[in-house]
């Protein structure tokens, strides 16, 4: 589509959206007339923008990257009032890539272009740069919150930091968070979780029909629970039958900021400014996350100078307490991100996970065939048998191409990059689609389509050698790949193959998708949970 083309449906778009509004909020008509118009001067000024830009032979830049009009001041911004709604970016990105094509440019607030990319040659070239300290862009709201409070925090945090500080931060406090010894003592922990989560399951479904309503819900609570047993080193409870209101507490909070988030990122930043409601709505989360979590910490140390114990599984807490200078505020914030980190992309990732088992009753079965042939007297596996299940890892590795909680990887360019059509300046925001681009069939037959099997290599293992490794990335990417990747690997295996030996899976309708920065299941997911009969 010509950027003349592109421009016209814009405004079309637009148009159509005030017409459609016009009848309820006379405020909104006179809007929309403003709208139009400024869309109307705006389109030719980028048109001469793209003449003069399209002079002849030279390598084309960032400037002639298709893509929605960008208006003066707030770029592209104003897409997510008038075409996309702010729960569906995830569908705005795949109109967008309809649209313009494999590269698409967005402007952020003062026209700072977001490059996207699908294509995975560029996609590549982005995520393969060999970088000392690849930067993310951080998450503005939580920079700006955390920059206002250095009674809590001394710096932006690990998720957020960059450079030499990013560098101090990750060394210092994740080498034992990440370690296979770490692995090997949490082993034990995860089977219990598992149980107590089987438990769980058995008690909220509907008796006669199965059904277990929210799933997600329970999802989340097995996240906080596991992310506390493996940074605190406790199982704290919730997993219990009823659900405390600390725990309710945390799972909405950690929600509302993902949303927030979302909002604060997707809207104009107004926020900087006057205090909005989504402003509001996250400090609100932030504070909580804080608290919650910081009583739990405080609690844990006081345990610890108590007993003086260091027995296997508090490993992880000792390391972060003990970290030779890093500031007591870098700790605490760095337990608090933790734990808050893998509550919600591990609920939404074990909702995928099961939600495609249930819809793939085939690769369920065979999955369960594996499970029964590998375990001792229907006990749950060892960590011996469960490095024999291949097709269990197959299954977990081909949702996280299907339907991952992180649809792409962001990175801030370091230098210059030459990718297929333009070049793109040191600077540049990039967003890697690598979501979208393994729903391509140019890159996996058959992409749509869910088969454990691609894993699966002529000997029998799983594999991922032929597939392109810079696509399935649900953990992202080299340096800054999430520290929290080993654990929830094998979490993922320990608990869906004692689900699938417990319980036939099943999904009542369709799943839908909603974007919260992450993708997350549109709420209330509820599947449906039959006892096996026992063999
Ligand atoms: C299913 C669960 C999880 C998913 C899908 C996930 C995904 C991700 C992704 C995509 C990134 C960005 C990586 C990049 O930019 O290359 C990330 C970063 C991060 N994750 Fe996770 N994560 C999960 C669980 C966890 C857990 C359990 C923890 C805590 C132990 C954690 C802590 C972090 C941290 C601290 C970062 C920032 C790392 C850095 O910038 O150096 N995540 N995660």
């Amino acid at each position: 589509m010509n950027l003349t083309s592109s421009i016209w449906s814009s405004l079309f778009d637009v148009h159509r959206f005030r017409l459609f509004e016009a009848t309820n909020c006379s405020l909104l008509d006179i809007g929309s007339v403003v709208v139009f118009v400024v869309l109307v001067l705006v389109s030719e000024y980028q048109w001469k923008k793209y003449r003069n830009d399209h002079n002849g032979g030279e390598r084309l830049t960032e400037r002639n990257v298709p893509g929605p009009i960008a208006l003066p001041f707030i770029g592209t911004r104003w897409l997510y009032y008038f075409r996309y709604k702010i729960n569906k970016v995830h569908e705005g990105y795949q109109d967008m890539f309809r649209r313009y094509g494999d590269i698409v440019k967005e402007e952020a607030l003062w026209n700072i272009p977001v490059v996207s990319l699908k294509s995975r040659e560029d996609i590549e070239k982005v995520l393969k740069y060999p970088s000392k300290y690849p930067m993310r862009p951080p998450t503005e709201v939580t920079a700006h919150y955390r920059a206002s409070r250095p009674d809590r925090y001394a710096n932006l945090g690990l998720v957020n930091e960059q450079g030499e500080e990013w560098h101090r931060l990750r060394t210092s406090l994740t080498p034992e968070l990440t370690s296979g010894r770490t692995m090997n003592k949490i082993f034990p922990e995860l089977t219990s979780i598992a149980v107590d989560f089987n438990d769980l399951i058995h008690h909220s479904r509907n008796l006669s029909t199965g059904v277990v309503h929210n799933f997600e819900e329970l999802a989340c609570r097995l996240g906080l629970e596991s992310s506390c047993a493996l940074i605190l080193g406790e199982r704290l409870g919730f997993l219990d039958d009823i659900i405390g209101p600390t725990a309710q507490k945390l799972a909405d909070a950690v929600k509302e900021q993902f949303c927030a988030s979302r909002d604060t990122f997707y809207s104009l930043p107004i926020w900087k400014f006057v205090s909005t409601s989504s402003y509001r709505q996250f400090v609100a989360s932030e504070d909580t996350i804080y608290d919650v979590i910081s009583e739990m910490v405080d609690k844990a140390e006081k345990l610890e100078e108590d007993t003086y114990s260091s027995d296997g599984t508090r490993g992880v807490f000792l390391s972060i307490l003990k970290a030779p200078g890093v500031d007591v505020r870098d700790k605490k914030a760095a337990i608090i991100d933790f734990i808050a980190a893998g509550i919600k992309t591990m609920g939404n990732t074990l909702v995928f996970l099961l939600y495609l088992m249930a819809k793939n009753k085939k690769s369920q079965g065979k999955l369960y065939e594996e499970i029964l042939r590998l375990s001792r007297n229907g006990e749950p596996l060892d960590s011996r048998s469960l490095a024999e299940a291949h097709y269990l890892r197959a299954c977990i590795f081909e949702s996280f191409r299907v339907l991952p909680t992180a649809p792409c990887v962001a990175r801030i360019l370091e230098a210059d990059l030459n990718l297929s059509q333009y070049n793109l300046k040191a600077g540049t925001v990039v967003l890697c689609h690598t979501w979208l681009a393994s729903l391509d069939d140019s890159n996996f037959p058959n992409a749509k389509t869910f088969m454990p099997e691609r894993w699966i290599a002529e000997d029998g293992t799983c594999s991922s050698v032929n597939c392109h490794p810079f696509l399935v990335v649900p953990f992202g990417v080299g340096r800054r790949t999430c520290p929290g990747k080993r654990f929830v690997e094998l979490e993922l295996q320990v608990i869906l193959a004692q689900i699938i030996q417990r319980f036939e899976v099943d999904f009542d309708g369709e799943l839908e998708l909603d974007f919260e920065f992450l993708l997350a299941p549109h709420a209330p997911s509820n599947f449906i949970m039959k006892d096996r009969l026992a063999v």
